[in-house]
């Protein structure tokens, strides 16, 4: 599926049209993150629809979804922008910097610089880089033209052998384990666990997928991720902001509460 993913996003390549700059204020992902006041950070995720589970939202409303998410205490908004596989808009990124105050990761197979100038251009405070996408060496080289446009990037892996190719290159500020192997979409809480060693140590780690419960949130914590990214537990649930407050409350919190 990756493999077909990249080949769509190589054709979609061909006919990109930049859009004019909007004149937004970039907002740190990073800091986000650290200051969240959740047991660990939290990047909400607006998805309408996936490979793995077709359609999730019938009746998608994206501006609203991520003014619950800011509500509930969201550190961060993901915003799947992809619109073959994941029924995702770039448009989608505009409308919502416009409403929210929060960073907003652009969510997508960025495997070339044109996306990265889009991505500048349409107000993402950072950009998601697979490694299982691209070659080190070109991920560095998106990774820095990211941060030369005032963005940051969540560097996502799955596996070590991945992982360990591009700590040849540079230590990224944030690096995303993700939980999904996406050529057969296994989902496996035990990747974090298994690759939260290999993450260098001023790198903040962010678990990603298969996140449902506050158990597997204190479990990813423990492992190591010092923040979590959560697409389907939230699009599914009537009352997304109901269901931030039931997965991410705290212990202390409860017990002060009663
Ligand atoms: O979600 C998929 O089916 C998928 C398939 C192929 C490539 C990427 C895919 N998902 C993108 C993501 O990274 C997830 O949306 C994100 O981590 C949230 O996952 P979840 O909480 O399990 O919805």
């Amino acid at each position: 599926m990756l493999d077909q993913i990249l080949q769509h996003k190589r054709q979609e390549l061909d006919t990109l049209e930049l859009p004019p700059y909007e004149n937004v204020e970039r907002r740190s992902l990073y800091e986000a993150l650290k200051n969240s006041h959740f047991p660990v950070g939290l990047i909400a995720e607006i998805k309408k629809a996936s490979p793995s589970k077709g359609v999730i939202q019938e009746n998608f409303r994206p501006v609203e979804t991520a003014t619950f998410y800011e509500r509930a205490g969201a550190s961060a908004i993901s915003v799947l922008t992809d619109q073959r596989f994941f029924q995702g808009h770039r448009q989608y990124i505009s409308d919502v910097k416009k409403h929210v105050r929060l960073p907003i990761l652009r969510k997508d197979f960025i495997i070339e610089e044109e996306q990265v100038e889009e991505s500048a251009r349409i107000g993402a405070d950072a950009i998601l880089l697979i490694g299982e996408a691209l070659e080190a060496s070109k991920l560095h080289e998106l990774y820095n033209s990211a941060r030369e446009k005032g963005m940051e990037a969540l560097v996502e892996v799955h596996s070590e052998e991945v992982l360990a190719n591009i700590l040849k290159h540079f230590e990224p500020v944030i690096v995303g384990v993700n939980n999904r192997d996406l050529t057969t979409f296994e989902t496996s809480l035990d990747q974090t666990e298994r690759m939260a060693s290999y993450i260098p140590d001023n790198s903040l780690l962010v678990s990603e997928s298969g996140i449902f419960t506050r158990e597997d949130i204190l479990r990813v914590k423990r492992a190591g991720a010092e923040a979590v990214l959560i697409g389907e537990a939230l699009m599914r649930h009537e009352n997304p902001m109901e269901q931030i407050d039931i997965m991410m409350r705290s212990e202390a919190h409860e017990r002060a509460n009663g």
